[in-house]
């Protein structure tokens, strides 16, 4: 429940004093309900069918006064069109406060959507590196639009709540027991649905793990279609998905049930007390005839209140693990926090003037396990110099490269930049001045121009064509049906591994950068396209410093210096040439099996 009561203060922040303006439109429109039931009691006394003047009801006869000298019709004419104009005008308060509602119910969303987003975009890599992506998404979408559910089920249970209270007011006024009775019938039957408000949540408990599940699923279904397609796997995914399709059924009708049950109960309920009421009325407080028709008019109206406010209590009830789960998120993003979205746009990039350092560097993924991906690392980049890193799959080179770039931090250790200690600050900068090209390099769906402008927002055309020179890709794009125009990605011109790897490329040296990094960037291209990439990186060199990690050793004849990497330790550093004449050292050794090969 604490954590319904942050959404509600965010939306009050986000609102403001909008928020109250339906619930005082509320209290308008149930007074106004309220003068209705007068103005109707005056026109049953109008055709004689209610003595107005017994007292039974108060204030009547005074209702009645000024129209005591006019004709039954005219006075009945008159009564019947100031009915008319309060039921269209409350008609009309009411279109205005639901429309009003939805527009502050929508804007939430939208304040929400938008303040988890950007806090997202702002967390720091080791978030990403916790969180599924699909459970981001989930909280993103269903999540997001339960709790937008549960807000909207909460401003409907206060303005019910008001509307009850004055019309609980009203049948006060005109009759204290009766009224009491109906309200102590209505708290012990309240106290008797607690349990149904207890399983609502724990069905909206089950339904969060049963979305997640789902969405988890689909990610790695459709990300991994091909593998599925390719290896027969198609049965047991539908097998899996019609199981959990199952689960969320059983979910749903089950809180769907539990929802009938306690409408049903309230029904009963309802029967007996009106039938109670009604003998107890009659038989011991005599209570006279219009009254009785005056009352039960009212709680006729008001009971189905009592069952609609326990409906949505469990509405709200079965929606409040989304609660708990978006402030579960917004904890961790609020942990991960970093500013450099801001920054970004306002520092200067870097230039390497004399080296990248490494100095003890240590750093493991789990603190809480015993494994380092890195330890103990010590070695030194030369300014404007290529380093080669090799080591077996796992070694630890990529890690290498995200501490680099100040997407995690060193355990225990420094990097160094031309002696400075890797900051917060300083690692945007670095992140400002890196060409990146990842193992599985990425391409927005979009056309090679936006994807260009992504990474260098100033570059002209001319650039764009020479940096896809550089990247042995010109020709594949001025192939393409509108050249830098030219929409890739899923729905647009699908490209091989290679040919994504040297649009990539192109990108990243576009930027211009201080750093280039090359996780494997050349993996998936023929020998006639590597070895074109290869020879641009040979005119790069001395402009910029370049870091190269490659499986295919040969690519790294004409780096200055090889690292090579073992199980997180550094086991080698030197020149191409001398580590390749170490028969004992693992470059030899690779070296000689790449040679067989
Ligand atoms: N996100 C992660 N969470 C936990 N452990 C990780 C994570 N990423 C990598 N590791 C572990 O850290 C170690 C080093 O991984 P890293 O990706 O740096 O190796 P690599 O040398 O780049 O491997 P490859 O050549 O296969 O890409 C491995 O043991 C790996 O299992």
């Amino acid at each position: 429940m604490a954590n319904l009561w942050v959404y509600i203060r965010k939306l009050h922040h986000y609102a403001g004093l909008k928020l109250y303006v339906p619930q005082v439109g509320m209290m308008i429109i149930s007074m106004i309900e309220g003068i209705g039931y007068f103005l109707l009691a005056a026109m049953l006394g109008l055709i004689g069918l209610f003595d107005a003047s017994s007292g039974a009801i108060p204030f009547l006869s005074t209702i009645l006064e000024p129209l005591k000298n006019l004709p039954v019709e005219h006075a009945f004419s008159i009564t019947l069109v100031i009915f008319l104009v309060m039921w269209t005008g409350q008609a009309l308060l009411q279109r205005y406060l639901s429309v009003m509602n939805e527009k502050i119910s929508h804007g939430f969303v939208k304040y929400l959507r938008l303040e988890i987003h950007e806090s997202i975009m702002r967390a720091n890599w080791s978030f990403f590196l916790k969180k599924r992506r699909s459970d981001l998404i989930n909280n993103m979408t269903n999540e997001l639009h339960r709790v937008n559910y549960g807000v909207y089920v909460f401003l409907g249970l206060i303005l019910m709540g008001l509307f009850t209270l004055v019309q609980i007011f009203i049948a006060l006024w005109l009759s204290v027991e009766l009224t009491l009775t109906v309200l102590v019938c209505g708290i012990a039957l309240g106290l008797y649905s607690r349990k149904f408000v207890k399983n609502s949540r724990a069905y909206g408990e089950q339904a969060t793990s049963l979305t997640q599940a789902y969405m988890a699923g689909m990610t790695n279904h459709f990300n991994g279609i091909k593998e599925i397609k390719s290896n027969l796997m198609e049965q047991q995914h539908v097998n899996w998905f019609r199981e959990l399709c199952d689960k969320m059924e059983w979910n749903s009708i089950q809180f769907m049930r539990l929802q009938n049950r306690s409408t049903f109960y309230h029904k009963i309920v309802s029967g007996f007390l009106i039938s109670i009421f009604m003998y107890t009325s009659v038989v011991f407080y005599q209570v006279q005839a219009e009254k009785l028709v005056f009352i039960i008019m009212i709680f006729s109206r008001l009971w189905p209140r009592f069952a609609s406010i326990q409906n949505r209590w469990e509405q709200l009830s079965q929606s409040l693990p989304a609660f708990n789960s978006l402030i579960e998120l917004e904890k961790d993003y609020k942990a991960a926090r970093v500013t450099e979205i801001q920054l970004a746009s306002q520092t200067e990039n870097i230039r390497v003037e004399q080296d990248i350092e490494y100095r003890n560097v240590y750093y493991r993924y789990d603190p809480n396990q015993k494994a380092y991906a890195l330890q103990d690392i010590s070695l030194r980049m030369p300014a404007n110099s290529m380093t080669a890193i090799i080591g077996k799959s796992g070694a630890g080179k990529s890690t290498l490269v995200d501490l680099l770039i100040g997407l995690i931090e060193p355990e225990k250790g420094q990097v160094l930049i031309d002696g400075k200690e890797l900051s917060a600050e300083l690692s945007i900068r670095v992140r400002g001045s890196v060409g990146y090209v990842p193992q599985d390099p990425f391409l927005f769906h979009s056309t090679i121009k936006k994807n260009f402008y992504a990474a260098a927002p100033d570059a002209t055309d001319e650039e764009m064509w020479e940096a896809l020179r550089f990247a042995a890709s010109e020709e594949l794009v001025r192939q393409m049906p509108d050249g830098l125009e030219t929409v890739i990605g899923e729905r647009g011109v699908r490209l091989s591994g290679g040919e994504r790897q040297r649009i990539v490329l192109a990108r990243a040296i576009l930027r211009k950068p201080a750093i280039l990094i090359l996780d494997e960037a050349t993996s998936a291209l023929d020998s006639d396209n590597e070895a074109i990439i290869q020879e641009s990186i040979e005119r790069l060199r001395g402009s910029m410093t370049i870091i190269v990690i490659a499986h295919r050793l040969s690519t790294l004849r004409h780096a200055d210096q090889v690292i090579v990497l073992d199980k997180g330790r550094l086991i080698q550093q030197g020149g191409y040439n001398q580590l390749s004449k170490q028969m004992d050292g693992l470059f030899g050794q690779l070296l000689e099996i790449q040679k067989v090969q």
